[in-house]
């Protein structure tokens, strides 16, 4: 581990300066696109813009056959497109296989001004970070880029969860982890078959009635990923790095996905993978907090005055606690509004009615 007076030290002369605070930017949807994919490829510039961040995926579900494809058809993209608001990130293939060192001479020389995230699949623990953090440092000083890299891992080994604290802290380019359920359930041997998402089989059942074993008893769900995703958002809170639910697989379930999403908004998660189309919506929908939210979260602002003590509101109480959970809300909708004019008038209003009813 680096001591702290060097933890902030570029690891290469002529690299840029780390980042001491992770830029707070929208990362609400990161859409994944193939960029071998010529269909796919194609919709990328219409996408600039409707989603947070665009990722041109190079790891799996890119055929072994199309590797090279897809590194230079992000290039090419990259390239060739203006991204505007929209960041542009890449999964890089995992530090055991042929492609990664290629992914990353290539990438970081050729459009490693565009790039600001690159996305690290089965990070083990800090020793993959070190790795990856020296090396983007040597490239980035050999393109004379000016800004670093930032650096994302996904979790998708036991081991990995096991190192997420000192994963999220291995080094300042750490911009945030995201759930890999599908890896993570194979490595785990949990015995599903899923990518992402509940299992009817995950369950609790309700206590016989009157001792009436073989008798009408209801049965609840549970959340299979309640545990990991609450353990990854304690390590990234605690290191000051941002929290994702990963891929939900069941494109058509829509309803499962939003429910998906919402439990990992509600536990901290700040965004979400999108894997098709269809899921950009929802994604926008439930990692932008609700308007009524934001309304409350101003009310609670102005009753508590200089913030301290206790106040009731609408018979419940409130206080210093409560208060910093609505200025989280508060600061999100502020940042989105900005970016977003829909939701900027939405939440513009949820706080003028507040100010109105103050005065
Ligand atoms: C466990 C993990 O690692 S998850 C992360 C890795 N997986 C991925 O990245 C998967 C990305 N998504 C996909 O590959 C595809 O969406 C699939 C395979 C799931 C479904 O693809 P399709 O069967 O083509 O879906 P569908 O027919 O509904 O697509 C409709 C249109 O949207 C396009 N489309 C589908 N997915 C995307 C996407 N992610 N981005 C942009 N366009 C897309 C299709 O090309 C198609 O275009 P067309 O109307 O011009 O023909
Ligand atoms: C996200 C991912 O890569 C996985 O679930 O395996
Ligand atoms: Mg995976």
């Amino acid at each position: 581990m680096r001591s702290a007076k060097d933890f902030f030290a570029p690891l290469a002369v002529g690299a840029p300066q780390p980042v001491r605070e992770v830029p707070a930017r929208p990362t609400r949807m990161i859409h994944f696109f193939d960029p071998s994919n010529p269909k796919m490829a194609a919709k990328v510039p219409d996408m600039i813009g409707t989603v947070d961040v665009l990722l041109g995926n190079l790891e799996d579900a890119v055929k072994a056959d199309n590797k090279l494809a897809a590194r230079q058809g992000l290039v090419d993209i990259a390239k060739a497109t203006d991204f505007g608001p929209t960041q542009l990130w890449t999964r890089i293939n995992a530090l055991d296989s042929p492609w990664v060192l290629d992914d990353l001479t290539t990438l970081v020389t050729e459009i490693g001004d565009k790039l600001d995230v690159i996305m690290v699949p089965k990070v083990q623990g800090a020793e993959d970070i070190h790795y990856i953090d020296r090396l983007l440092a040597q490239l980035e000083a050999k393109a004379g880029l000016t800004r670093p890299i930032l650096v994302h891992a996904i979790l998708e080994t036991a081991r990995g969860m096991v190192n997420v604290e000192e994963i999220c802290g291995a080094s300042p380019r750490m911009q945030g982890i995201s759930l890999g359920p599908a890896d993570l359930a194979a490595d785990r041997k949990m015995k599903t078959t899923r990518v992402g998402g509940g299992h009817p089989g995950y369950l609790v059942r309700q206590d016989p009635v009157d001792g009436d074993i073989q008798g009408q008893r209801s049965t609840y769900q549970q959340d299979l990923w309640h545990y990991t995703v609450a353990r990854m958002v304690d390590a990234c809170a605690m290191h000051g790095i941002y929290a994702y639910y990963g891929p939900f697989g069941d494109i058509k379930d829509v309803v499962a996905c939003e429910d998906q999403f919402r439990n990992a908004f509600l536990l901290g998660c700040v965004g979400t993978w999108t894997l098709h189309p269809a899921q950009i919506a929802i994604a926008r929908k439930v990692f932008s907090p609700d308007p009524a939210d934001v309304a409350h979260a101003y009310r609670v602002k102005a009753a508590m005055g200089d913030g301290t003590g206790a106040v009731m509101l609408d018979g419940k109480m409130e206080d210093d606690a409560s208060l910093k959970q609505c200025l989280v809300m508060v600061e999100l909708a502020q940042q989105l509004g900005a970016i977003d004019p829909e939701l900027g008038e939405q939440y513009e209003a949820a706080r003028a009615s507040v100010a109105d009813q103050e005065a």
